[in-house]
């Protein structure tokens, strides 16, 4: 079996498992529909190969995870010959912009918006489904907005004809277009972009002469304030606070935001009192701020950049130059008034006293004490406007700030002293796009202002040209660019930077009048970029209603803020990548430009794990789910669609071949022995997990059939998390206790293979049985060998082959439009038979973020009232604490051992039953 490869052995699992009866090896009879079906299709040997080939194989989804443009409705406009034709989309909002700038002193912020492509959806099994959920369009929301991505990217003002030439070869100047007529190139000879700051002003006819395009003028103010007030109300991990190197995120709540004074740093600096959307005065500023640091700076250290200069400091000791309390004191502290020795004094103040020239310093001292100076000093003065209008929180923003740690925490530092800790800074993670977001906000009809938290996922693509928003070069046009391009650098022997570039995590030491770390010679270059993605704007998204606590909920069960687990996962991740590139290279049928993109994809993901580790909450608020989902980004931003579809479709096969004899077995048991077996048959069929290390390598030892016994028979209880008896008595009652009679019941399935044919359907089928309505919630998109929402129906078709039941219900939830044309016993009514639905869940991870489910399970949950959680992603990893409002299951085996014995105290293939009654 060793030497054989993964295909030979699949094949061979797979004619074995067809030739194995299941579990009650004596019997040979089926089940429900008791005919041959089976043994004539293992008579045919290849009959299952042929019927299940298609299954899963043609769902590969060319989109981001996150859907979509409504393409209802489309149609090609005018000539079906012509090339590129345009293309009507009359249920698409129209006149969405874009691009929007703010054109600083320094640097030119931004924001453009690209539109989500589209995915295969099955329409009609979605319509019926619609139907039987009470789902109308006109009950709807609709969305004046795209779904799509929103972009951040920066140029310095300097390269104002780079910033042309990106506009120009992405054509976002023509973004203005009528969205109707949707047609590549077209161009819009009268475009009006948004701009902002004063370079919107000084080069409005540069922008006329090179681009054809008008600058309509928005408000600075305005712009800071709308760009604000948006990034606060919707984006979960954008406020946090940071102090001696501790980075932490701030939940805001957002009907208790204001007032709040906003610190806009830039070349000036700007202090803003906001009391509402729209509703603000400019308060104080000061003109000692980013240009004042880059200007001296420049000339007293000759340095070329702003960002030159405040690496600079990083190796920087201001003592040289700052006249500190100890050398006025004698080396001691002015307790009497609460200063330290090593407080500044005065800064700069030691070169009045010393004979020294300018060249006798240090310049990396020179810009560290510039940078103390100013950054204390705007941090004092913000203290003082907070304290002035009595507001108790400060955001500061602006491009001075660069995700630079030194000098986040020298601001925090001076808001804690002088305010003598009753007030705390907080930074914004995109921070220097204040005014372009403001201003693309600007345009009317993007309904950008509507759009809420869980509408909006940040992803972070290995994002070349322009890593961490910052462009260099000019912009890639197609993944074979983009791979060039890191190839390059490889040749080079530079290390590839993930898209958030490093800053370093410890930085003033005690108090923050420490020297920083000396984290010099390790910074990157790019050190001081911005921590920023690109946004996906999914107005589809919705919160799971069912969840008792929406505000409270938090999705991850492993905090990856403790350096031990960090360090743990990274390790495991680390581990899985050469196996998980030979998958996705072999799903893509092993060619040379797959085998390209294997090496591109393991490298920007290592790049992913190593910018993590060094600083794990680069992309906002870490937790396992995040990296376990950004895995499957990386693979799809690759074009890895489905790296596991042949493993999926061979497990699919040989399951389906042996659910009759296990159907027949069930049925021959009694209510509560069935009851009992289908959860242990649910709990024994999660072990086929191709994202675990150990089963993976358990699946040397033997076929799916085998291994699926075996695990059968290991199904001893008491389980170590077992609440089996609580579930059994509410399904089945007890003594004076009635039974309880579901409606309907959500099951969000996991993997394929025995998983859904042998664990989720049997118990589906139970369901129903007792009445229960059943909604299988799978994935939108794939991930690992979870199947997805688009490859269930036709295993439900074949499924229901064999199975009355199971036929029935998914006629009648509409799940048979098209796969079960070939059937021919003319049982058609459906009429009194209770649904077996399918939905997506509106993700593409081994994970589930109830916060973001897609509307279609949203609305599926509001009439049930049991929900079925299952496999260790979505029950253990995510949503072991979560609380609903109707009753809850959660069932998977821990096929980890660390997690097995950190949650639950126990053992690697330990199972957890847990039922937790309504809330
Ligand atoms: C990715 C998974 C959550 C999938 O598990 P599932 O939800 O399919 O039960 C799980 O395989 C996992 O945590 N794997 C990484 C750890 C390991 O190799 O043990
Ligand atoms: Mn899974």
């Amino acid at each position: 079996m060793d030497n054989l490869t993964e295909a030979q052995q699949l094949q061979q699992q797979q004619q074995q498992s067809l030739q194995i009866d299941c579990l009650n090896e004596n019997t040979n009879s089926n089940s429900d529909n008791k005919n041959s079906k089976t043994q004539r299709e293992q008579e045919r040997g290849g009959g299952g190969e042929k019927d299940m080939g298609h299954i899963g194989g043609n769902s590969i989804h060319r989109s981001s995870s996150r859907p979509q443009l409504d393409l209802s409705g489309a149609a090609i406009q005018g000539n079906f010959e012509e090339r590129d034709p345009t293309i009507l989309l009359p249920n698409q909002s129209d006149d969405i912009s874009h691009l929007a700038l703010d054109i600083g002193g320094s640097l030119i912020k931004l924001v453009y918006f690209s539109r989500h492509e589209d995915r295969p959806v099955n329409d009609r099994i979605k319509r019926t489904i619609k139907e039987r959920l009470g789902i109308s369009n006109g009950s709807r929301r609709s969305y004046p907005i795209l779904g799509g991505r929103l972009h951040f990217v920066k140029f310095e003002t300097t390269n104002i004809n780079e910033c042309l030439d990106f506009i120009s070869s992405k054509q976002l100047h023509c973004g203005g277009m009528d969205a109707r007529l949707w047609h590549s190139g077209v161009s819009n000879e009268n475009a009006v972009i948004k701009a902002t700051g004063g370079g919107a002003f000084k080069y409005a006819d540069l922008f006329k002469e090179r681009l054809g395009v008008s600058i309509e003028k928005e408000d600075e103010m305005n712009c800071l304030v709308a760009g604000a007030n948006f990034l606060l109300k919707a984006i979960r991990h954008e406020a946090f606070t940071h102090m001696e190197g501790h980075k932490a995120f701030v939940q805001i709540d957002h009907n208790d935001l204001f007032p709040y004074l906003l610190v806009n740093i830039g070349s000036g600096v700007s202090m803003i009192k906001v009391d509402g959307d729209g509703k603000f005065q400019r308060v104080s500023g000061t003109n000692v701020g980013g240009g004042t640091y880059w200007g001296l700076g420049r000339l007293l250290t000759k340095c070329k950049s702003f960002d030159e200069l405040l690496e600079l400091s990083q190796r920087g000791d201001n003592r040289t130059i700052d006249m500190l309390v100890g050398d006025i004191y004698g080396g001691t502290d002015y307790s009497k008034i609460g200063l330290s020795a090593s407080t500044i004094a005065s800064s700069f103040g030691k070169a009045i006293s010393e004979n020294k020239e300018l060249e006798d310093y240090r310049p990396e001292d020179i810009s560290l004490s510039l940078l103390r100076m100013i950054s204390y000093n705007i941090g004092q003065i913000s203290y003082l406007n907070a304290l002035r209008f009595g507001l108790k929180r400060i955001f500061f923003g602006g491009f001075f700030i660069r995700g630079h740690a030194y000098t986040m925490d020298t601001i925090s530092f001076a808001v804690q002293f002088w305010s003598k800790g009753a007030a705390q800074a907080m930074f914004l993670r995109h921070e220097g796009f204040l005014g372009a977001l403001g201003a693309f906000m600007s345009y009317e009809k993007h309904g950008l202002d509507d759009l809420m938290v869980h509408q909006l996922v940040e992803r972070f693509p290995m994002g070349a040209p322009y890593i961490g928003g910052n462009v260099h070069g000019p912009p890639l046009g197609d993944l074979n660019e983009k791979i060039s391009w890191m190839e390059k650098f490889i040749l080079m022997g530079t290390e590839i930077t993930a898209p958030v570039p490093m800053s370093p995590p410890g930085t003033t030491g005690l108090g923050g009048f420490e020297v920083p770390s000396s984290k010099g010679d390790i910074l990157r270059s790019d050190a001081s970029k911005l921590n920023v993605g690109v946004l996906h704007l999914v107005p589809t998204l919705e919160v799971f209603p069912l969840l008792a606590d929406p505000k409270t909920y938090e999705p991850n069960t492993i905090d990856l803020s403790d350096p031990g687990e960090l360090e743990y996962w990274f390790t495991v991740l680390s581990g899985h990548l050469p196996d998980l590139v030979d998958k996705a290279v072999a799903s893509e049928g092993g060619t040379d430009d797959a085998k390209r993109r294997g090496d591109a994809f393991a490298r920007a993901f290592s790049a992913h794990l190593a910018r993590l580790m060094e600083e794990p909450a680069a992309y906002g608020k870490l937790g396992l789910a995040n990296l376990l989902e950004l895995r499957e980004e990386c693979l799809r931003e690759f074009h890895f669609f489905d790296a596991y579809r042949s493993i999926k479709q061979r497990e699919n096969e040989a399951s389906l071949a042996v659910l009759p004899d296990l159907l027949m077995e069930i049925d021959s048991m009694d209510e509560e022995t069935r009851l009992l077996t289908l959860i242990e048959g649910v709990l024994a069929a999660n072990i086929f997990d191709w994202g675990s290390r150990a089963c993976v390598d358990l699946y040397h030892e033997g076929t799916i059939i085998e291994i699926y016994k075996m695990s059968r028979k290991k199904m001893q209880r008491p389980w170590r998390v077992d609440d089996f008896d609580a579930f059994n008595e509410r399904v089945l009652g007890s003594g004076e206790k009635k039974p309880c009679q579901y409606k309907r019941a959500l099951l969000f399935v996991d993997n394929s293979g025995a998983d859904i044919v042998l664990g989720m359907l049997p118990l589906a089928r139970e369901l129903l049985r007792r009445g229960t309505e059943v909604v299988l919630v799978a994935n939108s998109l794939p991930a690992l060998n979870d199947v997805t929402a688009m490859e269930l129906p036709e295993i439900v078709a074949e499924a229901a082959k064999h199975c009355d039941i199971l036929r029935r219900a998914a006629e009648a939830g509409g799940l048979l439009v098209d796969a079960m044309i070939n059937i021919q016993d003319g049982t058609k009514d459906s009429s009194s038979s209770l649904p077996l639905m399918v939905v997506e869940n509106g993700c593409g991870s081994p994970c589930i973020d109830l916060r973001q489910v897609s509307s279609e399970l949203a609305d599926a949950a509001k009439d049930a009232d049991l929900v079925i959680l299952e496999g260790m992603g979505r029950s253990l990893h995510t949503n072991f604490n979560a609380k609903f409002t109707c009753d809850a299951l959660k069932l998977a085996m821990v096929k980890n051992q660390r997690l097995a014995e950190k949650l639950i105290n126990g053992n690697i293939y330990d199972c957890v039953c847990r039922f937790e009654p309504a809330c």
